[in-house]
């Protein structure tokens, strides 16, 4: 999944005429984060950061993508896949769906750009309690802190009315006027966000919860 979100950024992002794009998972998931399989052989916080540093890097290209991206949440996202959504321009729900940052089960913190992104689209307080406790966020609740842009929508119909009849430059530009106002403070934010993730990944919390997943295999 990683590899290939990087890839397809890239192409789409020689996609000068387009103007949306709809971000979705498939069956009842929208994304479940990182492959915890793969996670377990990454033991020190060097390695667990340069997986990191990639999907920090991969999310930076794909918020600068000239198109509108929209996320359309049905099923699961959890973890790193709550980081994916919180990349997105626009956020559209299933009345069923959840959005669960759950890394503190791995004794981790969001470190694709997820804490940075999170607290600056719900505010400091929301953002706290959602990291802290790993609760899971639904429909309304999620509408009504910012998560989402809508819930029960049907994404095309709705981003119809969103960028119906808007020109492909002035998406681009709207875009681009609107990212350069959050990335000057974004920079530093990522940057210490990475920082974060060596001090927690392959820390007691982290090993106690792989060896525990471990175990259950
Ligand atoms: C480091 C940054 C991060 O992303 S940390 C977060 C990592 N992700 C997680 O902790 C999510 C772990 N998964 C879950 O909590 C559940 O599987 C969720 C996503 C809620 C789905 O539950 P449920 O619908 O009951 O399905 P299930 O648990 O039976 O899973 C179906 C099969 O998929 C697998 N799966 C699920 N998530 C992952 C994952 N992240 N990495 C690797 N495999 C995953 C399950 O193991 C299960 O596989 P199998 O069918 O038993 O072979």
């Amino acid at each position: 999944m990683m590899l290939d979100l990087r890839r397809i950024t890239i192409e789409l992002s020689k996609w000068n005429e387009g103007k949306a794009i709809v971000l979705r998972g498939k069956g009842n998931m929208f994304c479940a984060g990182s492959d915890l399989a793969a996670v377990q052989f990454l033991v020190s916080p060097k390695e667990g950061g340069n997986v990191c540093m990639y999907m920090q890097n991969t999310l930076y290209a794909f918020q600068c993508l000239p198109m509108v991206s929209l996320a359309y949440i049905e099923g699961k996202a959890m973890g790193g896949g709550a980081e994916l959504v919180t990349a997105c321009d626009l956020r559209l729900m299933h009345e069923s769906a959840e959005i669960r940052f759950v890394q503190r089960r791995l004794g981790l913190i969001p470190g694709w750009g997820g804490t940075t992104r999170l607290k600056r689209l719900i505010g400091r307080q929301r953002a706290m309690r959602l990291l802290m406790s790993g609760l899971g966020v639904r429909g309304e609740e999620a509408l009504r802190m910012g998560l989402v842009d809508g819930v029960g929508c049907e994404p095309h119909v709705w981003l119809d009315t969103v960028v119906g009849g808007l020109d492909s430059y002035v998406i681009k530009t709207i875009k681009s006027a609107v990212n350069q106002t959050d990335f000057k403070t974004d920079q530093q934010s990522l940057q210490r966000e990475i920082e974060l993730i060596y001090k927690v990944w392959g820390g007691p919390a982290n090993r106690q919860a792989i060896d525990a997943i471990k175990r259950k295999e």
